[in-house]
């Protein structure tokens, strides 16, 4: 194996040390390091514009990184990106398949440009669009595919040459339900059979599910990078209890009462953070007696996902 070997044996698939991008003065990417071992569904999560695709454009040899490097499969991918391009496959952000030619056109397209046995080739393509449920779409043209359909044809394309590690962006952004499922089971196939699988996702359900670990992003740094159960129980801690009064009250009277973490105005309602939900409504109720309010409205969402991934990335930076 060409892998960089670690000093616990394992090898690693990934290696990134200080990558850095800037555009036009603005730093994309702003020093990101981080190793995937092999074997490994790592996922990479941040907001819109963190930083994620950039990482993944110079992971993958797609654009030049300003400052740092990175080693795929032992392979700098700067000096070699050819011998890295051969082991790893990607499903880029944005579609790469020929709109018109058919999905097996732009399958053997791909055979020829990694070089690959015609006939080998033929049997793996017709196994993964089956895999991918393409099989009677074979012949169409692409320009007719559903976003889905789309995105589960550049899967095959990806996978059409074996790949030992698999970049994934946003995988299943947007995507039907059947979409969605056909590709992440095949993602769970794949890594049971050993490939290493890298993606970025927004969706924190879908990271908790796959990943053996998640580095979070945001404003181009990693601001956290751990098992995804641990951010998980982050989400637990967070709670909203959201509440409206029939007059006035200051945002410093309500943050004083006990159990409150924060306390944000929006439109009529309050929406405080707390990690207990318990003491924050006796608390409100207290308060809204003493100072002669009514409660009109009180509600105890559960916190989003969404949510629960803003307040663990936010005033990092
Ligand atoms: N080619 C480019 N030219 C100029 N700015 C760019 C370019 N590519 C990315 N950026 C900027 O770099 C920042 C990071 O973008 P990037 O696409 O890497 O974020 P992201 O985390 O993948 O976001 P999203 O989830 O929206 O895809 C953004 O502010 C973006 O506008």
């Amino acid at each position: 194996m060409n892998g960089v070997r670690e000093r616990d044996g394992a090898e690693s698939a990934i290696e990134a040390a200080d990558l850095r991008k800037t555009f036009n003065g603005f730093a994309a990417v702003d020093g990101v390091s981080f190793s995937v071992r092999e074997g490994e569904v790592f996922g990479f999560l941040g907001p819109n514009g963190a930083g994620k695709t950039t990482t993944v454009r110079m992971l993958t040899g797609v654009i030049r990184p300003d400052g740092g490097s990175a080693r795929i499969l032992g392979h700098d991918i700067v000096r070699a990106p050819v011998q890295a391009k051969q082991r790893f496959g990607v499903v880029p952000e944005t579609t790469n398949a020929y709109a018109d030619l058919t999905a097996w056109q732009n399958l053997m397209l791909v055979a020829g440009l990694y070089g690959l046995d015609r006939s080998r080739a033929g049997e793996r393509a017709a196994a993964l669009l089956a895999a991918l449920g393409l099989s009677g779409r074979q012949d169409d043209r692409v320009q007719g595919f559903s976003k889905g359909m789309k995105q589960r044809l550049i899967l095959a394309m990806a996978l059409l040459h074996e790949p030992e590690l698999l970049f994934l962006d946003e995988p299943t952004s947007g995507l039907d339900v059947q979409s969605t499922h056909l590709i992440l089971e095949m993602l769970r196939d794949l890594n049971a059979a050993g490939t290493t699988i890298f993606l970025t996702t927004h969706n924190m359900e879908e990271a908790n599910s796959l990943c053996d670990r998640v580095a979070i992003m945001r404003k181009g740094r990693i601001v956290a990078l751990d098992a995804p159960e641990r951010l998980k129980m982050a989400i637990e801690r967070l709670h909203t209890v959201e509440v409206s009064f029939d007059g006035q009250v200051e945002a410093g009277a309500l943050a004083a009462l006990s159990g409150i973490v924060s306390a944000d105005r929006e439109g009529d309602r309050w929406v405080i953070a707390t990690g207990d939900v318990d003491a924050v409504v006796r608390a409100l109720v207290g308060f809204a007696g003493g100072e002669g309010l009514r409660i009109v409205r009180l509600n105890t969402p559960a916190p989003t996902l969404d949510e629960a991934f803003l307040r663990l990335t936010e005033g990092t930076r």
